[in-house]
């Protein structure tokens, strides 16, 4: 955590928050009958300060799942109340049934105020201003529009496959390279360079600082939101010096590629891609000036967001995928058994053999519920007073989502959650390969990908495009341990 020593700006914090915490309670919080859900006991004024675990939050909520044997939990933290649900049941009564209340965001006071990372869906408050920009993302991202992003996802995917046969080595650069030219293609219809590409060096810039402010407790400011009134000089306010130097960040990446596509619509070169597609819906679409209408700058921070969104996570997607095939090697070889014998030798699979791949399929499963990208998913907040199970959920809690825990459930996924194992997706059946996908079984991309109204948008590409990477992977290659000079692998 940021500064987390006992420095002057933490001192001023706790004092005002206590004070706060005080405040609320002497004028009765709120009106309510029912008991909040169990969870850790507060000390007086401080809550579960003490509690609130720095690192992997998700591990710490699920011990405390199975303690109070209840999926949902609540904690207090700074006058702030956080609700944890640990099990589908519960995140899909309260999230998804009641996602009317349920859509809401925290507000994050480092990227929100002091970084001003304006224009962005991910952290936009649940109203008009997100409802149009989804409404965008919407119309082009569905399971049926699969045109908008294949040709793109195929020509990353070519270009990644020749780099990695190019420079192993190099093998992490190539994953991150083909995330962005993937999206920077959707996106912009822009092509990158194989080496040094501004743009990709751009993405990795943004994707920095959002990857970094958006991790809960990374920041205590965002803990105790009066801390953004201290100024820079003061000691152990290190976190204003860095918000400073993260202002423009956004901006100066989502704009030039933007500006590209209306040049080149101007002069008919554009070539197809998200911000075309939205720029010529227009009804009296204005390429000639810099100055932006309000609908232009809500399709530059739509295709801004997509830019952000579909560099990062993927990226991480694919690094776990690779991590299993070097933890798990059986796993491995039976996915290339499988394409050797669907596939051949003589061509890379597509999405026409998706069905025919059932350990493939299952081998994308595993990655989802091993390894989750986001083990809390985003947090949601809750805009009015509710209860749940008997319990009382106070307006504005953040509520977050143990995707991880409910991920790792043995009574859901069998035995040895912890392992990475294909197989608990499959049932034996009397086929060629004699596998066939659990129909009873929860895939896990209904969870990994959140809930509700926030759900992500970008998931139909998200997984089209990991599937084809994964089965490209691992019908081209091997991916083992690096050998050293002596032949001693790391
Ligand atoms: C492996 C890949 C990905 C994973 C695991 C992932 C996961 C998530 C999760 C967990 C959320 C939060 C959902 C919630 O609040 O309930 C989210 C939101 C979002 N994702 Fe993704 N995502 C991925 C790829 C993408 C891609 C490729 C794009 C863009 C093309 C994208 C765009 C977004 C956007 C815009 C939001 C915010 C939605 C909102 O707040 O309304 N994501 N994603």
């Amino acid at each position: 955590m940021e500064g987390a020593a006992l420095n002057p700006p933490i001192i001023i914090a706790v004092i005002l928050a206590l004070l706060f915490v005080a405040w609320h309670h002497r004028n009765g919080g709120s009106n309510h009958k029912l008991p909040l859900p169990p969870g850790p006991t507060k000390l007086p004024l401080l809550g579960n300060v003490l509690d609130m675990p720095s690192t992997f939050p998700w591990i710490k909520f699920s011990q405390w799942a199975e303690k109070f044997d209840s999926d949902i939990l609540h904690l207090e933290v700074a006058g702030v109340n956080y609700i944890v649900l640990s099990s589908y049941d519960a995140v899909a009564d309260l999230l998804e049934k009641r996602s009317g209340i349920y859509s809401g965001r925290p507000h994050l006071t480092m990227l929100c105020d002091l970084v001003g990372w304006s224009g962005d869906l991910l952290l936009m408050p649940y109203g008009n201003e997100w409802k149009s920009h989804r409404k965008l993302f919407q119309q082009e991202f569905h399971a049926s529009n699969s045109s908008l992003y294949l040709p793109h996802e195929k020509k990353a995917l070519r270009a990644f496959l020749k780099s990695l046969l190019d420079a192993p080595e190099e093998w992490r650069e190539h994953t991150q390279h083909l995330l962005v030219a993937n999206i920077l293609g959707v996106a912009y219809g822009l092509h990158v360079q194989s080496r040094n590409d501004p743009d990709v060096k751009a993405a990795k810039k943004m994707v920095d600082v959002i990857t970094s402010a958006l991790l809960p407790g990374e920041y205590l400011v965002d803990t105790f939101p009066v801390l953004k009134y201290i100024p820079s000089w003061f000691p152990g306010a290190s976190f204003k010096r860095k918000a400073d130097s993260w202002k423009g960040i956004r901006n100066a990446t989502i704009t030039p590629p933007f500006m590209k596509v209306k040049k080149a619509m101007v002069n008919g070169t554009a070539e197809d891609c998200f911000t075309l597609r939205c720029l010529q819906r227009l009804e009296r679409p204005d390429s000639r000036h810099d100055n932006l209408s309000v609908e232009e700058e809500i399709i530059k921070n739509t295709a801004g967001t997509m830019y952000e969104g579909g560099s990062d996570t993927g990226t991480t997607a694919l690094l776990t995928f690779i991590l299993a095939m070097l933890c798990f090697p059986c796993a491995q070889r039976e996915a290339q058994e499988e394409l050797d014998e669907v596939i051949g030798k003589e061509r890379l699979p597509d999405h026409e053999d998706e069905d025919f791949l059932p350990y493939v399929k299952a081998l994308v499963y595993e990655c989802f519920r091993w390894q989750t990208v986001a083990p809390l998913s985003i947090p949601h907040r809750v805009d009015t007073d509710d209860n749940y199970k008997g319990y009382f959920i106070p307006k504005h809690s953040t509520v977050l989502a143990n995707v991880w825990g409910i991920l790792r459930n043995e009574k859901t996924y069998g035995p040895n959650a912890h392992f990475f194992e294909p197989k608990r997706w499959l049932l034996k059946c009397s086929g060629q390969r004699g596998w066939k996908l659990n129909p009873d079984m929860r895939e896990p991309i209904s969870i990994s990908f959140g809930f509700g109204r926030r759900a992500c948008p970008g998931k139909h590409m998200a997984v089209s495009s990991f599937w084809l990477s994964v089965s490209s992977m691992l019908h081209s290659f091997n991916i083992t341990p690096a050998i050293d000079k002596d032949g001693t692998s790391y």
